[in-house]
């Protein structure tokens, strides 16, 4: 699907001190309009209303949407002396996790406001009208009710005993089930207002939303300023419960053996993947602990300067290099193909967008791309079962790597606390 075949404008402005919008939190600014988010640490992007949109299926994904917005950037012109990454032209994308089925997703919006190192500025792409739309109040979701979604908990275990049956050591060594749990609201549920309260209780990580998908994820999959690429990759992962409190679980991470080798598949994947790029990648020889309110992870920062070859805008854009990197250990598995085999035979539910790279693209190569975790798709005003029809609905997803001694009840209570985020953020708490 294809809009926006007249010439589009973007122009970019420094938001000056006295600008109403030149304080308040990003989150905070948006009105309830097609909003899209990719907001860390109080700088990031968000963005309304809808410039120009493209939806694709298929292999091709990648391709297609890349080829998209260079055909879309070679029509637009630009007017932006800020010159930062992600100032001027700007696409949020959000591409499904395999071919089939899932949409992938990119979006224009016609206004956004960044901030990158304490400068604030706005973009408008298109007419520029929606730029002064005053943030109609954030609305309350009302009550929510959870029930299963297409593979329950007690099916998710059932999943995963069947793939540590399945385990072999040449073989399939790690696979990253998933599964799935519906939330309906009494009141039609507004994406902002699970928005700031993901920001305000995990302020580290990457609040985002695109195209009704949002959450708050920890894993970078590919950031790309300029020449240079830097990842997180996250894999192996601790929560509090009884005999593990919350100060014990960095040390307990650390000295797993099975987290430790988890977490090595995904390392090596990322890094296998990206070095045909670099010139230089560097990985550290241990990872370290990434510590969120919900759970711990073991975490590898990867840097790496794309080799002549790759450099070019272009050459090996920021979805192309995702393309050749996705889906990495953390989310697919090892061998890849063998467990996205795996996966779509005992997960038997379709992830959509949820596990596939998440953020946003400028016109210049720069980007930023989290896997989309510890989220939900959200249908404002979907709830089939509401008496007054005006509730919504959000689709949360969870899950967890599983390798040979993997223990099913464990993962499942894994999943349980990757699931916090979302529910908390629905049912308020900041
Ligand atoms: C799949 C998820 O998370 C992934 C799996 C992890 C693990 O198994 O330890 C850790 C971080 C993520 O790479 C999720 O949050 O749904």
């Amino acid at each position: 699907m294809v809009t926006a075949s007249r010439r589009l404008v973007a122009r970019t402005r420094v938001l000056a001190p006295d600008d109403p919008r030149h304080h308040r939190p990003l989150p905070d600014l948006l009105p309830d309009d097609a909003v899209v988010s990719w907001v860390r640490d109080g700088e990031g992007l968000v963005g309304w209303g809808t410039a120009a949109r493209f939806e694709t299926t298929g292999p091709d994904r990648f391709a297609e949407c890349d080829a998209w917005w260079h055909r879309l950037c070679g029509r637009m012109d630009v007017d932006d002396p800020v010159g930062l990454p992600g100032c001027g032209p700007l696409a949020f994308a959000s591409v499904a996790f395999t071919a089939e089925p899932g949409r992938s997703v990119l979006v224009v919006p016609e206004v956004v406001i960044g901030q990158r190192n304490g400068v604030r500025w706005v973009t408008t792409i298109g007419e520029g009208t929606a730029e002064h739309r005053e943030p109609e109040p954030v609305r309350h979701p009302g009550t929510v009710r959870y029930s299963d979604g297409q593979l329950s908990a007690t099916g998710y275990r059932q999943a995963v005993a069947e793939a540590v049956r399945r385990m072999r050591p040449d073989g399939i060594r790690k696979v990253v089930l998933a599964h799935d749990l519906l939330a309906t609201t009494s009141e039609p549920l507004d994406e902002r207002f699970l928005l700031v309260n993901l920001a305000a209780r995990y302020p580290n990580c990457w609040t985002f939303a695109v195209d009704g998908l949002v959450g708050a994820t920890p894993e970078l999959l590919l950031e790309r300023i300029g020449q240079e690429v830097r990842s997180r990759v996250l894999a192996g992962t601790a929560w509090p419960r009884p005999g593990h409190p919350a100060e014990r679980l960095a040390a307990e991470l650390m000295s797993s053996a099975k987290n430790r080798y988890e977490h090595a598949y995904a390392t090596e994947s990322l890094a296998e993947r990206l070095q045909p790029f670099c010139s230089e990648l560097v990985l550290p020889d241990e990872p370290e602990v990434l510590r969120l309110r919900n759970v711990v992870h073991l975490a590898t920062n990867v840097w790496g300067k794309l080799n002549e070859t790759s450099a070019g805008n272009g050459k090996a854009s920021l979805l192309r290099l995702a393309d050749a990197v996705h889906p990495t250990a953390a989310v697919g598995g090892t061998p890849t193909d063998q467990a996205v085999r795996m996966i779509d035979e005992l997960e038997g539910m379709d992830r959509g967008r949820y596990t596939g790279p998440v953020g946003w693209i400028d016109g210049s190569g720069n980007g930023e791309f989290g896997l989309a975790l510890r989220c939900a798709q959200v249908e404002p005003t979907a709830a089939p079962d509401d008496a007054d029809g005006r509730g919504g609905r959000a689709r949360l997803f969870a899950g967890c790597g599983i390798v040979s001694d993997s223990d099913p009840d464990l993962e499942v209570a894994e999943a349980a606390a990757k699931f916090l985020p979302v529910r908390e953020a629905l049912e308020g708490l900041r």
